[in-house]
């Protein structure tokens, strides 16, 4: 199975140290918890993951090829999906049409080809257009994959955040804030998917704040504050963690 290698990571942003030598992985076939205070680096740390951010200092690799130099795109070829904490669509398009921008590395044909909607490009729509559907199918979204994704209700378009990263079909797919406005009800449900995600052995990273969620679907946690790793390890132990209790959930 394949992993993703964090060693001595850090990231600063002028003067302000958010990411400070954290090593962990990711490896497939497994949920991997990052939880902290607010302003703990989790986000950044998944921004220079996907991409989004260069690293300071440390490096990323993947099967040791290292990707640390690698752009967002060249990542997502490597099998790297991820979302966003305030879910990313296209309010007037449907909800399978912004599912079907997640298959846009599968997508051979160019413009002209699809312009003219050749046999092609024909085909190849239907192809990904079958699998959007099934993946939504797949997360509870069938019924409503016509509807424009600005009648989504708040929980919807976070699981259709989900869906659209799932129809690049990664190996790691690294999910921001995923039961952020949940009700208890829709974070069972949330639950249902990360293990359905990580059975069908795709590696997955968790930043959240819902520690309950957290500690019950991982198999490993990491814990960090002010940029550094405080602990790593099962959910058990970093649960009971004398430095996780007293900065995060003791209060
Ligand atoms: N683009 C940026 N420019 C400058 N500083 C930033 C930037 N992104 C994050 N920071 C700073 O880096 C630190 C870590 O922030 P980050 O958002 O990664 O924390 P977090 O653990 O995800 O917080 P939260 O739980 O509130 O989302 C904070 O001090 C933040 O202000």
């Amino acid at each position: 199975m394949s992993a993703l290698q964090l060693q001595s990571v850090s990231k600063h942003f002028g003067g302000v140290l958010a990411v400070d030598q954290v090593s962990l992985s990711l490896r497939q076939g497994e949920i991997h918890g990052l939880i902290g205070p607010n302003g703990s680096g989790k986000t950044t740390l998944l921004n220079l993951l996907s991409g989004y951010y260069p690293l300071s200092g440390g490096s990323i690799t993947l099967d040791g090829d290292d990707l640390s130099a690698k752009t967002v795109q060249q990542r997502a070829y490597a099998g790297i999906s991820r979302t966003f904490q305030k879910p990313r669509l296209l309010g007037s398009m449907s909800t399978l049409d912004n599912a079907m921008l997640g298959c846009w590395k599968d997508s051979q044909s160019n413009m002209l080809q699809i312009g003219a909607f050749t046999p092609k490009a024909r085909r190849e729509e239907s192809r990904l257009r079958s699998r959007a559907e099934e993946i939504l199918h797949g997360i509870g979204l069938g019924a409503i994959i016509d509807e424009p994704a600005r009648l989504l209700d708040h929980a919807e378009q976070r699981f259709l955040e989900i869906a659209r990263g799932l129809c690049m079909q990664p190996r790691f797919i690294l999910l921001d804030e995923p039961a952020g406005g949940l009700t208890e009800t829709e974070i069972e449900r949330l639950a249902d998917i990360v293990v359905a995600m990580r059975d069908a052995g795709l590696g997955v990273l968790i930043v959240e704040h819902h520690t309950d969620f957290v500690f019950r679907v991982s198999n490993r946690v990491t814990a960090l504050n002010l940029g550094k790793q405080i602990a790593s390890g099962s959910p058990q132990a970093v649960r009971a963690d004398a430095e996780v209790i007293r900065v995060y959930l003791g209060a």
